[in-house]
Formats: structure tokens, sequence, C-alpha cells
């Protein structure tokens, strides 16, 4: 008779470990890289990235911020959701309803209506466009570097019945494969902060933008808190960059000058996560206490068991790397993933 509370707390248990051990193995995987090519890509990634400031080549940038995207995806998507960005807490409102809200704002910002034609710069898989086109009935299309990004996004859209107004195309927003003047509107939300000249993206936006019409740009850039020669400023930014595929973060002060220098009028512009609004950084805290018991031990004990291949530990320790680095970012004011700034292409009428 005593033995059956026993019998039930082992089934018990043995069921919840099992329930775990799925739960990880589906987390922890990365379906967008081959197995056998992941310890090597972010070997190469991370000894890329760790030097921020020596990084000159452009292209090696575009090659590893694709690299970056290849390694990260799968992670991202499976936790974070399906739109890749930050957004400020709303009281009330669950991650993924402020996730929306933001993504709106960047489309009521550019004025989209049904019609329209409007890009989206650096789409990741989709998620604010396909918040964007459900609540305008604009037609978006993006662009991504990521070849699996392209068909995530595509299948997203799919799925979401919104691939009559949301088109993915794959390219590199240096060089975008498009007409002069043909957008009715652009935005593109912590995308930009990719390149490794500002200028030249905002340039090729400008090109592609019709005459009078408007582009907003959700910016992460150092704020005027930030002091260089701070050791601990210092070293919260590169860990910033690093774990984040950035060539340089820019002082929010460099965005507007930029915007304006490649033919851009400002008019508006705002850093987002400034009080009234609330932390942005509030749901990677909570990432953060259950990171280290679920997914670092997860990806530990499944690449022990040859479950998930060799690198997939190393991909789960530089983002909790970075997590922290995020959060300190947030705390201290020195660092803000959404300076809106809106500009016009000036009309000659
Ligand atoms: C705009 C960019 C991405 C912004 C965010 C969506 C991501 C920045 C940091 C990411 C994460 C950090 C911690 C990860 C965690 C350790 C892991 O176990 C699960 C995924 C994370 C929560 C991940 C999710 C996305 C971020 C918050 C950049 C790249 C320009
Ligand atoms: C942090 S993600 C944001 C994605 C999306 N805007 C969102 O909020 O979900 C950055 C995106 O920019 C894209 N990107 C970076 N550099 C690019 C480039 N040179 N050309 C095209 N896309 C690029 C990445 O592939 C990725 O999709």
């Amino acid at each position: 008779m005593d033995s059956l509370p026993l019998l039930c707390s082992i089934l018990l248990l043995l069921g919840g470990g099992l329930y775990w051990f799925f739960w990880i193995l589906r987390l922890a995987k990365i379906n967008s890289i081959a197995t056998e090519k992941l310890q090597d890509s972010y070997n190469k990634y991370w000894s890329f990235f760790s030097q921020p400031k020596e990084i000159s080549n452009a292209d090696k940038v575009l090659h590893f911020v694709d690299v970056f995207y290849s390694l990260i995806t799968d992670v991202y998507e499976k936790i974070w959701g399906q739109s890749f960005h930050f957004s400020p807490s709303v009281r009330g409102k669950s991650h993924g309803e402020a996730t929306r809200l933001h993504e709106e704002m960047a489309g009521d910002l550019i004025g989209v209506k049904p019609g329209h034609k409007v890009l989206d710069a650096g789409c990741g898989i989709g998620g604010p466009m396909r918040a964007i086109a459900a609540h305008s009935g604009c037609k978006i299309v993006g662009i991504t570097i990521n070849e699996y990004q392209v068909q995530r996004a595509r299948m997203l859209n799919k799925k979401a019945r919104v691939d009559s107004l949301c088109e993915v195309v794959l390219g590199n927003f240096l060089e975008m494969p498009f007409d002069d003047n043909s957008f009715d509107g652009v935005y593109s939300i912590e995308a930009t902060c990719h390149a490794p000249m500002l200028e030249d993206v905002y340039a090729e936006i400008f090109r592609v933008l019709k005459p009078g019409a408007l582009y907003v740009s959700y910016e992460w850039v150092t704020t005027d808190r930030y002091c260089s020669g701070n050791v601990e400023h210092e070293e919260i930014i590169r860990g910033i960059e690093r774990g984040d595929a950035l060539p340089g973060l820019r002082h929010y002060s460099d965005i507007a000058v930029t915007a304006r220098k490649v033919g851009f009028e400002v008019v508006k512009e705002k850093d987002l996560a400034m009080p009234p609004a609330g932390p942005w950084w509030t749901n990677l805290e909570t990432v953060k206490k259950i990171d280290n018991w679920i997914n670092r031990t997860g990806a530990t004990v499944l690449e022990a068991l040859g479950l998930a291949p060799k690198g997939t530990l190393d991909v789960h320790v530089m983002l909790s790397a970075t997590v922290s680095h995020l959060i300190r970012g947030g705390e201290t004011g020195i660092f803000t993933p959404m300076h809106m700034i809106l500009c016009r292409k000036p009309s000659p009428f």
C-alpha cells in the first residue's frame, strides 16, 4: 500500500523530466544552419566580432551579419517570438501586445494606407510586416540578407494569410534590387544598426522612396549618458556590439546628421524609451532568470549526449552574456534600441 505514493512520485518525476527534456530539445535546436557547420561558423563569427573597432572591411561585416542570423534566428523565434526587436513595456499589456503597438506606431508614423507599397528594410522573419499589413491593409516588401529568414518569413506570411500583402526578398539593403522612387513609405526596425556605414543604407532608402514620402527608423544608439573612457560604459557597449553583430554603435546625434546628409528632411526625432515609456529590458530580466537552468543546462546536456550539434552551447552562452550587457545598457541609460527618426524625402513641388 505504501508503495503507491512512491510509485506515483517516481512516475511524476519521470514524466516531468521527459517533458523538460523534449521541451529543451525543441528550444535548443538550431535548424537554420547545417549541423557540421555550427561550431566553425560560431568560432569565425566570434573572432570577427570580438574586435569591432578593427572592423574595416564592409563585405566581411555583411557576411558575418548573415552568419549571425543563421546562428540565432531559431533561438530568437522560439523564445522571443516572430519580431526581433524591443518595445517599451506597457502596463497591463503582454510582451506580444506591446510589440504589436510599437510596430503599428512605425506604420502610423509614415501614414501607411491600403494600396500603398511600403518597404521593410531588414525585415527578419516578418513579425512587424505581418502586424503592419494587418493593421493598415498596405502592401509590404521586406528585404533581409539571410536566406533562412526569407524562407521562414514566407512560410509565416502564408500561415497568417497575409501572403497576398507581404512579399519577402533576399538581398542587401545597401544595394537594393528596387527602382528609384518606387515606395510610398519605408520603415526599418532595429536593423540599420548592422550597416557598416549608416550613410550607405540611408542613401539607398532615399533612392527608392517616392518624393514627398516618409521613412521611419528605430535605431540602436548610445545616449548622452554614455561617456567614452568610462570602463564600465565601454565594456557594456562592446558587449552589446559583439553579441549582436554590430560593426560599432553610433551616438544618437549622428543619426539626424546622416539623414540630412543624404538629402532627407528630419520631421521628428525621439528616444521612445524615455519616460513615461516603461523599460524595454523588463522581458530580458525574466529571460535571464530562466535562461541559466533551462537553456544553458539544456544545451549542455543535449550537446554532451550528441543530440545537439557542437557549438549550440557556445551560441547560448554568447546570448546570455549579451542579455546582461543589454540590461546594463538599459539600467544605466547609456544605450537605447529605439531612437526614432522620422524623415521625409523632399518633393520638388
Ligand atoms: C535588434 C536585435 C535583436 C534584439 C532582440 C530581439 C534580441 C537581443 C538579445 C536577444 C536574446 C538574448 C538572450 C537570449 C537567451 C539567452 C536565449 O536563451 C533565448 C533568446 C534570447 C532571449 C534572445 C532573444 C532575442 C533578443 C532579446 C539585434 C541583433 C540588432
Ligand atoms: C534585429 S533584426 C530585426 C528584424 C525586423 N526588423 C524585426 O524587427 O523583426 C535585423 C534584420 O536586419 C537584417 N539585415 C542586417 N543587415 C542587412 C543588410 N545589409 N541587408 C539586408 N538586411 C540586413 C537582418 O538580416 C535581420 O533580418
